[in-house]
């Protein structure tokens, strides 16, 4: 079955690239360079990531600022990488650049040393998955979408249904999983809670495939209960099998205490970059972010006291 979150990449890029040819005539060499490209580059092998003076301004004619004025990052592969920041700070601008929705408006995305241009979409998205895609077509289509999804998911892994769809773990422990796709069969709607579920578990399933390098996810967890949230991360750490993991939170917890890297952003631009410890001793931004969360339990307990 067609992905859903490849068309939508395709129309999304089509719309972009509409756009500039309204906007900008002088960039129709550059997107017909970019074609001729397309067609020689190669697979994707490793997934190193490196971004460079990175800047991007959404093509509207009311953006007129710079959602990323000049962010420079570089993503080792097979790392577990955490974007965190405030709100507007231009987290999810760069999964859009990472994932081929928009072209960066100067600076470079390398893949494996090959500007991410180069790749076919088809390549790129083959070998990522970016679970927010697949739950904006769930959001769009409804529950029958998604539970299309999973039976042809399931078929195309060659996995009996019940291993599939319970993050291959045992029936009992993943029962509800199962109870979900049940309600699924009687009714137009579940909970957001219950979507992300689903659509975490069909992520699981993609892995199979062999072909997953990159995940890209914005906001995971947002709405999972936290032993949810705790299963979620324990299986995406076992599962991850060298693949680069790239997430988008606002949840300081398990991702950040694993992460290898914290890309930590503050209007637009790369604040920090570390591992929780070393950012914690830095002090700034990350620790501020931190403190705000930890702070509230520290407080309850000194009120308990
Ligand atoms: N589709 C869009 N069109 C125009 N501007 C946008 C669009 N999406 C985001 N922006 C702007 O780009 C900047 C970065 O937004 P982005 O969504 O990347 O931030 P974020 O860090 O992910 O925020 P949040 O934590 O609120 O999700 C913001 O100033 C935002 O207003």
């Amino acid at each position: 079955m067609t992905s859903i979150a490849i068309l939508q990449q395709y129309s999304s890029r089509l719309n972009y690239s509409l756009q500039i040819l309204f906007w900008d005539l002088s960039q129709v060499g550059k997107a017909v360079t970019n074609i001729k490209i397309l067609y020689e580059a190669g697979n994707i092998k490793n997934q190193i990531i490196d971004g460079s003076n990175v800047c991007f301004v959404y093509p509207w004619e009311k953006a007129k600022e710079s959602a990323l004025p000049d962010v420079s990052f570089r993503i080792p592969a097979g790392s577990l990488v955490v974007n965190v920041g405030a709100n507007g700070s231009g987290k999810s601008t760069i999964i859009k650049l990472l994932t081929g929705l928009y072209d960066t408006d100067s600076g470079a995305i390398l893949v494996d040393g090959l500007p991410i241009q180069d790749y076919r979409l088809a390549d790129l998205c083959q070998t990522q998955a970016t679970l927010n895609l697949i739950m904006q077509s769930a959001k769009d289509g409804g529950a029958a979408e998604l539970l299309d999804k999973f039976k042809a998911g399931a078929q195309m892994t060659l996995e009996p249904i019940s291993t599939a769809f319970g993050y291959q773990l045992d029936d009992d422990k993943y029962k509800s999983l199962k109870g979900v796709l049940a309600k699924l069969e009687k009714t137009t709607e579940v909970s957001g809670g219950e979507k992300q579920r689903l659509v975490a578990s069909r992520t699981f399933m993609r892995f199979r495939t062999g072909k997953i390098k990159l995940l890209c996810v914005d906001e995971p967890s947002s709405a999972l209960d936290l032993r949810g949230e705790f299963e979620l991360f324990e299986r995406l750490r076992e599962t991850g099998d060298g693949k680069t993991m790239i997430f988008v939170t606002h949840r300081f917890g398990h991702l950040t205490k694993y992460a290898d890297v914290i890309i930590c952003m503050k209007e637009g631009k790369v604040a920090e970059l570390g591992t929780h410890k070393d950012l914690m001793a830095g002090g700034s931004e990350y620790a501020s972010l931190y403190n705000v969360q930890a702070q509230v339990f520290t407080e309850s307990e000194v009120r308990f006291c």
